[in-house]
């Protein structure tokens, strides 16, 4: 498990921080790990450090200077070092002075020469010979779209990039990109990740994140990521002495004549979730008894017998019955998962809620159009978004997404930074929906349900996609990423 933490946040404990330790030394910590990670990527690209170049990019703040100071440390290790000032009169001035006094050179971004772009000729030969490129324009004071001469040099960056605490142009609080931006190999970042790291674009442009201690004190985080070990940790498994009531009951309310799939998938990926027992009810009885001979199969809900949850909304529809459904599932005063037709009734009729019986979780999983229908666009700052509509409904609210992100209504969140869109095919949503309903069957807090859920359906497509997961993948459908489910659930209980 690891956290992500606002700006804000890093901020007040940089400030304590700094009442114990003197804010160069911290600096200096900062940058000298860049500079080991500057190397290792040095080496891994040309198999070698000494006499290699690396070009840094050096914006007005902190950011640049610690760019500059990685720069001083890289010239202990021969390297050869160009600064790209991209405000000459803000630059860290300690941090350049050491620089030049090690050797290193530091020019303006936008020098004599400059073509249309606004980027100085021997700035331009800077990049073009750059082994490795550091990226200081801009970290946890970025605002808005990188501006223009920054942008124009981000576009023209061919070497691999170590970016300093975020890549630029990735906004630190919610991930969002809004034009050109850093896409780097590494980001070297200070005390914890930020939200930048895990959400949206940010996370697939901050490549590999190399976390360093720098001594910040952060307290609680604003974000948590559950790791294999977690997930593992936590999946309901039966203990020697359970029977297949005992680990709880999964109803399954999902597909109709016309989307038999959607009954089989859900019902599907509630099987293979946990042991115990599934139940299905619905007009889908018929296709899930011949696919699925282990589940309980009915035709309506007042006939399933007793379950622990209810798995409902794939394939429902919006109409008379599948209100109706919903309604009866409501009333059941079970742990609820509601999902795709779900929500689109409830985002429609207000009423529909007052079915609810308010002691019993209720969990719903939109993707981005159903999240809009429900709450309105969730914009860029998706945790928000997220997390508002979560305490409004008094709802456990999971958005998919590459980093699909899960709120309580209590304001804490989870994210699942998959990183990757293998689940984005047609049924997927069907199974997660089912994995969710077993977990809450099993009797799991419904947050981490979403969470553990998100997990192993995320890597479930990836192993479905890549044979054993290292291979090379191919697309998928959403059956592949049914069958993957064990195999998934067996990588995160090894990793426990
Ligand atoms: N926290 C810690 O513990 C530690 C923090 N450390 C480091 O300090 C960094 C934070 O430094 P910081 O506060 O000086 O601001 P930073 O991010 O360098 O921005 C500088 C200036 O950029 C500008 N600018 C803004 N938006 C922009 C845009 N879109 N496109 C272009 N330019 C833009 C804006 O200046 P303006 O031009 O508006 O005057 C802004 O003031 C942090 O990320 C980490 O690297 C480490 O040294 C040690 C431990
Ligand atoms: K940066």
């Amino acid at each position: 498990m690891y956290g992500a933490w606002t700006p804000e946040q890093v901020r007040d404990a940089e400030q304590r921080l700094f009442e114990r330790v003197p804010e160069p030394t911290v600096m200096r910590r900062a940058a000298y790990a860049v500079a080991v990670h500057t190397a290792r990527l040095l080496d891994e690209h040309t198999s070698g450090v000494a006499a290699r170049h690396v070009t840094l990019l050096v914006g007005a703040g902190n950011n640049g200077g610690d760019a500059l100071w990685a720069g001083k440390f890289l010239r202990r290790r021969g390297v050869g070092v160009t600064a790209l000032l991209l405000s000459p009169e803000k630059t860290h001035a300690a941090g350049l002075e050491t620089l030049r006094r090690a050797g290193g050179r530091a020019i303006e971004a936008a020098g004599p020469g400059a073509d249309t772009s606004g980027i100085g000729a021997d700035a331009a030969d800077a990049l073009e010979r750059a082994d490795v490129v550091i990226d200081g324009i801009v970290g946890l004071s970025a605002r808005g779209p990188l501006r223009p001469l920054a942008a124009e040099l981000v576009d023209r960056v061919e070497a691999p990039i170590v970016a300093v605490d975020l890549p630029s142009g990735v906004d630190p609080l919610t991930g969002a990109v809004d034009g050109p931006a850093v896409s780097a190999q590494v980001t070297v970042t200070f005390g914890g990740r930020k939200p930048g790291h895990v959400l949206g674009a940010g996370l697939v442009r901050s490549g590999g994140v190399e976390l360093v201690d720098i001594g910040l004190d952060l307290g609680e985080p604003e974000l948590t990521v559950l790791s294999d070990a977690d997930v593992g940790a936590g999946w309901p498994v039966p203990s020697p002495f359970d029977t297949k009531y005992s680990q709880g009951v999964v109803g399954v309310a999902a597909g109709s004549a016309n989307f038999p799939g959607a009954a089989v998938l859900t019902s599907g990926a509630a099987v293979h979730a946990t042991s115990g027992m599934v139940r299905y009810a619905g007009p889908a009885a018929d296709p899930v008894r011949s696919r699925l001979p282990e589940i309980v199969a009915t035709g309506s809900i007042t006939d399933a017998g007793r379950v622990q949850s209810w798995a409902v909304g794939p394939g429902i529809g919006t109409g008379a019955s599948g209100r109706e459904v919903l309604r009866q599932v409501l009333e059941a005063g079970r742990a609820v998962c509601g999902d795709a037709d779900v929500i689109t009734l409830l985002a429609g009729d207000p009423t529909l809620w007052d079915a609810r019986d308010p002691d019993a979780p209720l969990v719903l999983t939109p993707h981005e159009g159903e999240f809009a229908r429900l709450a309105g666009d969730p914009g860029g700052d998706r945790v928000t978004a997220v997390r508002e509509a979560a305490r409004r409904y008094d709802v456990v609210l999971l958005l998919k997404g590459n980093s699909t992100i899960v709120a309580a209504p209590d304001g804490r969140v989870l994210v699942n930074p998959a990183g990757h869109a293998w689940p984005s095919t047609a049924g997927s949503g069907d199974v997660l929906t089912g994995i969710i309903g077993a977990l809450l069957a099993s009797g799991l807090d419904s947050w981490l349900a979403c969470g553990y859920a998100a997990h192993v359906h995320a890597l479930a497509a990836s192993l479905a996609a890549s044979g054993d997961g290292q291979g090379v993948g191919a697309p998928i459908g959403a059956s592949a990423l049914l069958e993957a489910v064990p195999e998934a659930v067996r990588t995160v209980r090894a990793a426990a």
